[in-house]
C-alpha cells in the first residue's frame, strides 16, 4: 500500500467508524425505548398518554419551573380526562385528579411509599427523613413524631402561637400606614421563630442574624430541590446541586447539631433556662426525640434529620397559608370586613390572647382559611408509588414502583369538580351545606390517609390564631389584581411575583 492510499483509507475509515458507532447507539436506544414502552402498554393503551420526546418524555415542557403547575393542569383539559399517563424522562408516571383513584392511593397501604421520581431530590438533601423514607422506617418515625402532636402538646403551644402573633403585629406596625410593602419575608421569619421554639424548645428571637440565615438556607434549599426535581427527569439534576446547595445543607445540619448539643447540656441541669414552656405542659419535639435517642430507639443522625424535616415542613407551609390568607383578604375587602366583625365580636379587646375555645366560634375564619388553601395549597403536588403489583382501578394494574402523582393545585382548581367559578375566591364554597355535597377527596391541602400531614392540627391552630391577631389589628389592601397572581412549584408553592400590601393599623 502506497503512503497515498494508506492516508486515503484513514481519511474514510475514521468517520465511518464513528458513524457505525453512532448508528449502533441509536439502534440500541431505539430498542430500549421500544421495549420500555411495550412493557407499559397495558397502562398506556387504557388511559390517555403523552409520550413526548425519546429519553426526556414531556420533561422539557415542565422547564422553566414557572410553567410546571399550569402545564400539568392544562393536560387534563387538553386530553379531556381526569387521569393521564405521561413519560417523564425514561419512565411513565400516572397523573390524576380523579377522587376515586386519590382515595385508593391515600388509603391503601400499597401506596405508602413516596414517588421516587419527585421525592429523590428532597431525599438527597434531607436523607431518609419522615417525608421521604420508605414504609418500614417511616412507620417507626411516624409513631415517634405523632407523639409531638398530641392534644396536650398542641394546647401547650397556644401561648407560643399568641406570642409569635403579637411579635408579628409589632413588626408589621413599624411598616403600617406607609404605602405598600412586601411582607412575606417578615411573616416567614415570625413563623420560623415559632417553628424552632415549638420543635427545638429554644427561643430564637434573640439571634436575629442567624435566624435570617436559617430562613434563607431553608428557602434556598427548597428552590434547589425543586430545580433538581425538574432537571432530574432529563438526567440533569446535578446542575441544581451547586456548592451553595451543599453549603445550605451543611449550615442547617450544623445549626441543628448545635441546638441538640445545647439542649443535651441544658437537660443535664436541674432547671432548663432556654425552654419556653411551662413544665406542666408538653415538651418540644427535640425533648421527645432525645428521649428515644437516650434509650437507643433513634440514632443522633435521625434526631438531626427529623428536626430539619419538621422545621422545613412546618415553616414555609404555615407562612404561605397565613400570607396567602392575608393576600386574599386584601384583594376581597368585603370578606375581610365580615371576618373582622366576627373576630371583633368574639374578642372585642385587642389584648386578650386567643384561647383554644375561641377557635370553635369562628366559622367564617374557617371558611376563609379553607378557601385560601384550596386556591393556594402550600404543597401543590404530591406523589406515591406502588410497593407491589397493585390494582389501581378495575382496568389498571400497576407494576411495583409505579408512580402516581396528585397535583393538588389542579385538583383544587378543576372546573369539573368545583364548577365553572373554580378559579375564583369564594369562602362560601366551605359553607357546611356545600361541603356536605362534595366528595371529600377533591379537597386535600394536608393530603389524606395514614401518610397525610402529621402537623395538620398544629397548622390549623397556628394559622387561625395568627390570622385572628393580625386581622383584629390591621386592615390589609393592595392594588395587585387577583387575576395577575401566578404560582411556582418550589416543593412548597411560591408566588411568581409577590404582591405588595398596604397595612393600615386599626383604631381600637
Ligand atoms: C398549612 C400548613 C401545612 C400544609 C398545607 C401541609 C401540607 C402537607 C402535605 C400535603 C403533606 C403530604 C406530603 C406528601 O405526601 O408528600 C404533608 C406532609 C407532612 N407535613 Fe405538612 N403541611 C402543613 C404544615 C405542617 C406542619 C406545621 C408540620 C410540622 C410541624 C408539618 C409536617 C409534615 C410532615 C412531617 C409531613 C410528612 C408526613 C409523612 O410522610 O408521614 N406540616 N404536609
Amino acid at each position: 500500500m502506497t503512503p497515498y492510499t494508506e492516508k486515503l483509507q484513514n481519511c474514510y475509515c475514521v468517520p465511518l467508524r464513528y458513524t457505525i458507532f453512532v448508528l449502533f447507539i441509536i439502534l440500541i436506544s431505539y430498542f430500549h425505548i421500544y421495549f420500555k414502552r411495550k412493557q407499559f402498554q397495558n397502562i398506556t393503551s387504557k388511559i390517555p398518554t403523552i409520550f413526548g420526546l425519546p429519553f426526556i418524555g414531556i420533561a422539557y415542557k415542565l422547564v422553566p419551573i414557572k410553567r410546571f403547575l399550569y402545564k400539568l393542569s392544562a393536560c387534563f383539559e387538553e386530553l379531556s380526562t381526569s387521569t393521564y399517563c405521561a413519560w417523564l424522562g425514561t419512565d411513565p408516571v400516572i397523573i390524576t385528579i380523579d377522587p376515586e383513584i386519590i382515595k385508593t392511593i391515600a388509603t391503601s397501604s400499597e401506596f405508602y411509599n413516596k414517588a421516587e421520581i419527585i421525592y429523590n431530590p428532597l431525599n438527597n438533601a434531607i436523607r431518609d427523613g419522615i417525608i421521604t423514607s420508605e414504609v418500614h422506617k417511616w412507620k417507626h418515625i411516624r409513631k415517634i413524631v405523632n407523639g409531638f402532636f398530641s392534644h396536650k402538646m398542641l394546647m401547650s403551644l397556644i401561648p407560643l402561637f399568641n406570642h409569635g402573633a403579637n411579635n408579628g403585629v409589632h413588626r408589621l406596625s413599624k411598616i403600617s400606614n406607609h404605602g405598600q410593602h412586601k411582607i412575606f419575608d417578615l411573616i416567614k421569619r415570625v413563623i420560623l421563630e415559632i417553628s424552632i421554639e415549638a420543635t427545638m424548645g429554644v427561643d430564637m428571637r434573640k439571634d436575629a442574624a442567624e435566624n435570617y440565615e436559617l430562613m434563607e438556607s431553608f428557602s434556598f434549599l427548597l428552590e434547589r430541590v425543586a430545580k433538581d426535581s425538574a432537571c432530574s427527569t432529563m438526567g440533569l439534576g446535578f446542575l441544581a446541586r451547586t456548592p451553595s446547595y451543599y453549603r445550605s445543607i451543611s449550615f442547617l445540619r450544623n445549626f441543628i447539631n448545635k441546638l441538640i448539643d445545647q439542649r443535651t447540656n441544658n437537660n443535664t441541669k436541674s432547671k432548663d433556662e432556654t425552654c419556653v414552656y411551662d413544665e406542666d405542659f408538653g415538651k418540644s419535639f427535640l425533648d421527645i426525640a432525645l428521649n428515644y435517642y437516650g434509650n437507643g430507639q433513634l440514632a443522633k443522625e435521625d434526631v438531626i434529620i427529623e428536626s430539619i424535616s419538621l422545621i422545613g415542613a412546618s415553616f414555609e407551609t404555615v407562612a404561605t397559608a397565613i400570607y396567602s390568607s392575608i393576600v386574599m383578604l386584601a384583594m376581597h375587602t368585603d370578606v375581610q370586613e365580615r371576618l373582622y366583625q366576627e373576630i371583633h365580636k368574639l374578642l372585642p379587646q385587642n389584648d386578650i390572647p386567643v384561647a383554644y375555645d375561641h377557635l370553635k366560634e369562628i366559622p367564617y375564619l374557617d371558611m376563609v382559611v379553607s378557601e385560601t388553601l384550596r386556591l393556594i395549597p402550600p404543597i401543590p403536588l404530591i406523589g406515591r408509588q406502588t410497593i407491589h403489583t397493585t390494582k389501581l382501578t378495575s382496568e389498571l394494574i400497576l407494576p411495583p414502583k409505579m408512580p402516581v402523582l396528585v397535583p393538588i393545585f389542579s385538583l383544587h382548581r378543576s372546573k369539573e369538580l368545583w364548577g365553572s367559578k373554580a378559579h375564583l375566591f369564594n369562602p362560601d364554597n366551605f359553607l357546611p351545606e356545600n361541603v356536605a355535597l362534595r366528595d371529600p377527596y377533591i379537597y386535600m391541602p394536608f393530603s389524606k390517609g395514614a401518610r397525610n400531614c402529621v402537623g395538620w392540627r398544629y397548622a390549623e391552630i397556628a394559622v387561625r390564631i395568627i390570622l385572628m391577631v393580625f386581622v383584629r389589628n390591621f386592615k390589609f389592601s393592595t392594588t395587585f389584581k387577583y387575576e395577575d397572581l401566578r404560582f411556582l412549584d418550589h416543593v412548597s408553592l411560591w408566588y411568581d411575583v409577590e404582591p405588595k400590601l398596604n397595612i393600615e393599623l386599626r383604631k381600637v
